[in-house]
């Protein structure tokens, strides 16, 4: 069930040269590179976004997480989105300072953490709150259980590159073991975005892409919540359904979110700053298409010359900028939600790549040993991603 990719060993990153490229919807030209800022990378502080549908135990899991003695000093960060959240109701641990008749933004909890919550989830306003609260080493959003974490994950990516305090860890989401096939299946708390659909004259969406699919679908680890809910048998129909979403995330089974190790499950992900081979590898073991919707997807090719590099770029940019396949007859639509890939250039070197929606990251990693024996793999995650057509497509661009 789990990829267990935490006992392989990390590639030791030599100097990687970090190119964040973003598509600008602005402006029609390709925009420019983005490039890490190298100052002091150890001040920044990390930030794991926690998604899942209304119920799913997201604020279960929160309280559980700072009950408990982890050694960290957490600031947990509520978004309400306009419903007056009263936190303190919602979070039933206690709070040290309830005498305190100044309205500050920050609950103290007993165990060191902080807690507070927020209309707005932008970079700006969290690093607002954060210069007011002191120290902290940890940071966990907790998004309204209708949000799509594809949207939010790439304000805090980008802006580590902008020399931000705060940096991606990764994505949890929750899901409820009892009724997420319902959600994925219907729709279920989506009924206003079906309507939308419905009254669209040109209809060709193929089959509903839901809240649900978007939190799976960009999730690094998935919680399966609430397993005292259902018997053995529908708890593996749900997590051979969640893996066949998405085949990179570690799945998690749970109930009351308990989560007894929270490290490489919650906190610590690495998930935006490591691509390990076993994690390519698990994710490209031909997991059956279960869902209508979303696949993952592995496309593996030989390593590329040095002059192929720029042509792999280009197939990058083409799929995730355009959304269309280059050198490529196919043009049935698809869009990538999430993307890992593993490179190794003939050269030695290893290209490391990661991608959220239309953004994508290349690291280059100087004479890797043994990367070359290792081959290409890049694994696709999203809606209409076609395998054989993918495939052509990027062999055909890498010939020209
Ligand atoms: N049976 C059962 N109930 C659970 C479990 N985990 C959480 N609950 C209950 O489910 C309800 C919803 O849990 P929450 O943690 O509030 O869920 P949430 O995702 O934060 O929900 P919103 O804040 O509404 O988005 C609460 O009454 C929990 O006590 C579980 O594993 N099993």
């Amino acid at each position: 069930m789990n990829p267990d990719a935490s006992d392989d060993e990390v590639p030791s990153l030599v100097e990687p040269e970090t190119n964040t490229k973003v598509l600008d919807d602005q402006h029609d030209e390709i925009p420019g590179l983005v490039t890490s800022s190298e100052d002091a990378p150890q001040a920044k502080v990390p930030i794991t976004i926690v998604t899942g549908y209304l119920g799913a135990g997201k604020t279960t899991l929160l309280n559980y997480i700072l009950t408990e003695q982890h050694g960290k000093k957490i600031a947990v960060i509520l978004n309400e989105f306009g419903d007056s959240i009263d936190i303190e109701k919602q979070l039933t641990v206690s709070d040290a300072n309830s005498t305190s008749a100044q309205p500050a933004p920050f609950v103290p909890l007993a165990n060191g953490c902080i807690c507070c919550s927020v209309k707005d989830i932008g970079v700006a306003a969290i690093e607002n709150l954060m210069e007011q609260s002191g120290l902290f080493d940890y940071i966990l959003l907790e998004t309204t259980g209708l949000a799509d974490p594809g949207n939010i994950a790439p304000m805090f990516w980008l802006d580590d590159g902008l020399g931000s305090s705060i940096f991606l860890d990764g994505i949890v989401t929750l899901v409820d073991a009892k009724n997420v096939l319902k959600s994925l299946d219907e729709g279920l708390g989506d009924e206003e975005k079906i309507e939308e659909r419905k009254k669209e004259e040109h209809d060709e969406h193929g089959p509903l892409l839901t809240t649900a699919h978007l939190q799976i679908s960009h999730a690094d680890v998935v919680i399966v919540n609430k397993t005292d809910l259902v018997s053995e048998e529908e708890l593996e129909t749900v997590v051979q359904r969640i893996r066949s979403i998405n085949g990179l995330a570690k799945i998690k089974t749970t109930t009351k979110s308990q989560v007894p190790q929270l490290e490489g499950l919650v906190l610590d992900l690495h998930a935006y700053d490591e691509v390990t081979d076993a994690d390519l590898k698990f994710a490209s073991k031909g997991h059956s298409h279960l869902d209508p919707t979303i696949t993952t997807s592995t496309i593996t090719f030989p390593a590329l010359s040095r002059a192929q590099v720029d042509n792999f770029d280009f197939f990058l940019r083409t799929i995730l900028w355009e959304e269309i396949l280059p050198n490529s007859a196919s043009h049935q639509p698809f869009e990538v939600h999430r993307l890992k890939g593993r490179i190794p250039v003939q050269d030695g070197n290893l290209l490391l790549i990661q991608g959220v929606r239309n953004i994508y990251d290349t690291n280059e990693l100087e004479a890797e040993a043994k990367a070359e024996n290792e081959g290409a793999k890049l694994v696709l995650i999203g809606k209409g991603v076609d395998q054989p057509a993918f495939n052509e497509s990027l062999l055909a661009t890498l010939k020209r």
